[in-house]
């Protein structure tokens, strides 16, 4: 295997669901100084549409196949790493200056870091360089009392940044503030909106060192390598039951109102429970796909994309996953909301009128 002169530095990106990973990112790939930067996406979710939202230079963003970067698609990391040295090599890419993987927001980093060091070839040719976890100001704190993930992301990250906080009252970003000090004593807290987070300096942060995590880190790591050479079952699907993504398809839909009602309806009676919705809408008559973004009860301003060409683009998609809430409570929804009758399915000026759940089932 080709070995560069140094190791090729490698950044983590990782946080909750709809933290503002590739709000983030997007911002920073504008700068120069990453353009020679390869940028590795892993999204969980049948649909993949992060390629679409994270803007780069194309032949430089790498998407996992779907499923979750801590789970089943670790070999594929290490594969995709491999792979890319070997381009480099041969000459097929130009050389990187480092390796961005953004993580999907339920990845525990733990296996992803440890996929990397305890690789011999890998941990040659690729350094850790630190974890960036970005933490939502908005739902964060409950985020944290809720999923382990978002823990063990804060805990080993080296930087921790703070998303939202246009949103969020002040209060209640200092009390996440106090809450992710105790989780990592050792972390720079920096707020997105703060010059540091602006530039590709974020990314920067010397070489990944468990003994300066909090104890539990150092842990989690061993725990995590004694699983990896012991080959012991892995559990696929380490998000357990609770955890449902699945994706919602149309085709061009005439009226972007009607996904935006949907939206609204889906946040405010289930927006304990869903947690994410993304997605890209194809409307009639116009080439620019709407992006679509919700994160609990909250729903973000579409955006919209450059002119898309080819069949899928021509193709609603949206990606929903959610915390104990069936997939067909969603999809019952979604049909409404797109008029699209079924049996014993109200319709929608029915469901507008009922301001209980119409399809028997609350959190
Ligand atoms: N107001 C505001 N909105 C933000 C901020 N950061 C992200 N968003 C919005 O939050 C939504 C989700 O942001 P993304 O960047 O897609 O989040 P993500 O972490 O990449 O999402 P996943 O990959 O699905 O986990 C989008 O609509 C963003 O525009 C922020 O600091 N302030």
């Amino acid at each position: 295997m080709y070995m560069p002169p140094a190791p090729i530095p490698v950044s983590i990106v990782t946080g909750f669901l709809g933290a503002g990973k590739s709000t983030l990112l997007n911002r920073l790939l504008q700068d120069p100084a990453l353009s020679d930067a390869a940028v590795i996406i892993n999204e969980f979710g049948e649909v993949g549409i992060d390629h679409l939202l994270v803007q780069g230079s194309s032949d430089s963003i790498i998407e996992l196949s779907n499923g979750c970067l801590c789970c089943t698609v670790r070999g594929e990391l290490i594969d995709t790493l491999a792979d890319l040295l070997d381009r480099i090599q041969t000459e097929k890419v130009k050389p990187v200056s480092r390796v961005i993987i953004e993580t999907t927001g339920l990845a525990d980093p733990v296996p992803v870091l440890l996929a990397i060091m305890a690789h011999p070839a890998i941990a040659m040719a690729f350094r850790i360089d630190g974890v960036v976890t970005l933490v939502d100001a908005l739902t964060g704190a409950d985020t944290l009392a809720r999923h382990d993930e978002a823990v063990r992301q804060a805990a080993v990250a080296d930087r921790l940044v703070t998303t939202k906080t246009d949103l969020a009252a002040s209060a209640d970003r200092d009390d996440l503030v106090r809450t992710l000090e105790r989780l990592n004593p050792m972390a720079e807290i920096i707020d997105v909106a703060d010059a540091p987070a602006s530039g590709p300096a974020l990314l920067v942060t010397g070489l990944f060192d468990p003994a300066r995590k909090a104890p539990s880190v150092g842990e989690w790591l061993a725990a995590e390598d004694h699983q990896h050479s012991h080959h012991h079952h892995h559990d696929v699907n380490r998000h357990g039951e609770h955890i449902r993504a699945f994706a919602l398809t149309a085709g061009r839909v005439a009226s972007p109102a009607a996904i935006e009602a949907f939206q609204h309806r889906l946040a405010a009676e289930y927006g304990d429970n869903l947690l994410r919705l993304k997605g890209v809408v194809a409307l009639s008559g116009d080439d620019r796909p709407l992006v679509v973004h919700g994160v609990r009860d909250m729903v973000y301003p579409p955006s919209r994309l450059a002119a898309q060409s080819g069949a899928e683009n021509q193709q609603t998609r949206l990606v929903v996953i959610t915390r104990d809430l069936p997939e067909t409570v969603v999809r019952e929804l979604f049909e409404t909301y797109l008029d699209r009758p079924g049996i014993d399915r109200p319709d929608r000026a029915a469901l507008d009128d009922n301001p209980l759940s119409a399809f028997g089932f609350k959190a």
